[in-house]
């Protein structure tokens, strides 16, 4: 493949450019704040001087953003993608935003004559760094098809869905059901706690039934901790939570039990833990504020 930009180098993008570099990509990349490509550069990386730039010098370009604010803001603010897109020329937005963002997007894109992909990822900062990401990619095939080389090395599976919005709707499934869960695993956790048991009994009881899950392996022994180092940070579940229940909304779909789930990220994000890994939530249970 040719020289790839990239765009966001949070935890996501910082790991998936660093695995693509590893694998002999050439990639410029760009962030919002410039010092978080230092540790690129390093790795062989150029860096762009803004979205635009990138986009001028790459055919294919990738956006890892927080939140629809932020994918929203590279593309249709000043020295963003829409100023160099055109004929030719491939964005593929990997962000968890809603379906109404990435159509908005991938419209403007194609309104410019260039090609656009959703494609959101299952998989937190480690499966980034062992390209072992579940890719949920939907709109322009063709170029599904052109960046597959990229994608093998991202992840360990992809699926190409169909139309603009339904990888975005799968991932906030997905997450939806995920926020749901850690809820349960944490007041789990905490009733263990409280009633006498002990909570690595419990982690390893919950391993060997129908209910285990490499979710509950990883972080349930730095949750018994109150250990919560940011791999998928709190206030990005409370957004996919926030944008799963829009999505029920307009189907009539009742959530009661996602709707409690997002009360609680509300909660947390409240104590001052929305930078902290998602897994803090347990502390909303617990009743105390963690010392991160
Ligand atoms: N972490 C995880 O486990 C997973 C995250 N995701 C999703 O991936 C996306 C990125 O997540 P993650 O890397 O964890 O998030 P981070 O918070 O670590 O990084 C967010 C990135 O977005 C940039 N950004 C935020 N606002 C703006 C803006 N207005 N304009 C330009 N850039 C902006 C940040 O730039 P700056 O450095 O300047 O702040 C940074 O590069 C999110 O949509 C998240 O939901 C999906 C799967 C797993
Ligand atoms: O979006 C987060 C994840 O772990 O997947």
């Amino acid at each position: 493949m040719e020289e790839i930009g990239f765009l966001g180098m949070g935890i996501m993008g910082k790991a998936m450019s660093m695995n693509l570099l590893r694998h002999g990509f050439k990639l410029t990349v760009w962030n919002r704040t410039l010092s978080r490509c230092d540790e690129l550069v390093e790795h062989g990386a150029s860096v762009g001087e803004s979205p635009a730039a990138i986009i001028k010098k790459c055919k294919y370009t990738i956006g890892m953003l927080s939140d629809p604010a932020a994918a929203l803001s590279v593309v249709f603010d000043k020295d963003g993608v829409l100023e160099q897109i055109g004929p030719g020329k491939g964005y593929i937005d990997m962000s968890t935003v809603d379906a109404q963002t990435s159509s908005k997007i991938s419209e403007a894109i194609t309104s410019k004559g260039g090609y656009f992909l959703e494609a959101p990822v299952s998989g937190s900062k480690k499966p980034a760094e062992d390209g072992q990401l579940v890719i949920l990619a939907a709109g322009e095939k063709a170029l599904y098809e052109e960046v597959l080389p990229a994608f093998d090395v991202l992840g360990k599976k992809s699926f190409f869905l169909g139309p603009v919005g339904n990888g975005a709707k799968m991932k906030l499934v997905v997450n939806m059901v995920m926020g749901s869960m850690m809820n349960a695993f944490s007041e789990g956790l905490v009733l263990a706690d409280k009633s006498g048991l002990n909570s690595q009994t419990l982690l390893d009881v919950l391993d060997l039934g129908a209910i285990a899950n490499p979710m509950f392996k990883l972080k349930g022994p730095s949750m018994i901790q109150s250990s919560y180092s940011p791999a998928f940070p709190l206030k990005h579940q409370q957004k996919d939570m926030r944008l799963a229940l829009a999505l029920g909304d307009e189907n009539a779909v009742p959530m009661p039990v996602a709707a409690a789930a997002n009360e609680a990220f509300k909660k947390a994000r409240s104590m001052g833990l929305g930078d902290l890994d998602f897994s803090a939530v347990h502390e909303t249970v617990k009743g105390s504020k963690s010392s991160g």
